[in-house]
């Protein structure tokens, strides 16, 4: 019979955590909303676009419409599906929903005691979160600019 050894069995596949995240496009100049992650939650800190983990049942719509509120106090309006990514993280293996957002309304409110900031590519705030950066690489692309993934891994804390 065969012996089957912790380094020899299959793995079983890990499920994808579902995430909707907006990025929120500033009309007069085309600034991109970033946020600092709350503390508690894994990579506090890190910045990143606002958003967060579909419950069941919500399309990504729907959850990205509960979060900006939950987390920043504006209704979005109508939000589609742009890009579709995947991170594997140690914490957990994402599948993110981005989309872009045009329409908000209210005031913002940080309350999650997290910070924002309208930001110009690339950007200037650190450290970012590495599953954004194929969004960061398009949104570039989209404005005729370089994208360098070193210069936003460079900035990324050394353990
Ligand atoms: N919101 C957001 N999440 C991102 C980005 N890039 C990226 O890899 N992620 C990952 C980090 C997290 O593992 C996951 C989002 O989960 P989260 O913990 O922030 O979600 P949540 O607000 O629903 O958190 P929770 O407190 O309910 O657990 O997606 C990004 O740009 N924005």
């Amino acid at each position: 019979m065969e012996t089957v050894t912790a380094e020899t069995s299959p793995q079983p596949a890990r499920k994808h955590t579902e995430v909707a995240v907006g990025v929120l496009l500033r009309e007069s100049d085309g600034a991109l909303l970033i946020s600092s992650r709350p503390e508690g939650k894994p990579y506090a800190g890190y910045w990143e676009f606002p958003g967060g983990k579909l419950e069941a049942g919500e399309t990504v719509e729907q959850a990205l419409r509960r979060e900006l509120i939950e987390e920043l106090g504006v209704t979005i309006g109508t939000a589609h599906v742009w890009k579709v990514t995947e991170h594997d993280y140690p914490h957990a293996l994402v599948r993110l929903h981005w989309c872009k957002v045009t329409e908000w309304s209210g005031d913002f409110e940080m309350r999650e005691g997290q910070q924002m900031a309208w930001q110009q590519l690339p950007l200037t705030v650190a450290p970012v979160l590495p599953g954004a950066y194929p969004v960061l690489q398009w949104l570039s692309e989209e404005r005729g600019l370089p994208f360098d993934a070193g210069y936003y891994e460079a900035q990324q804390p050394r353990d």
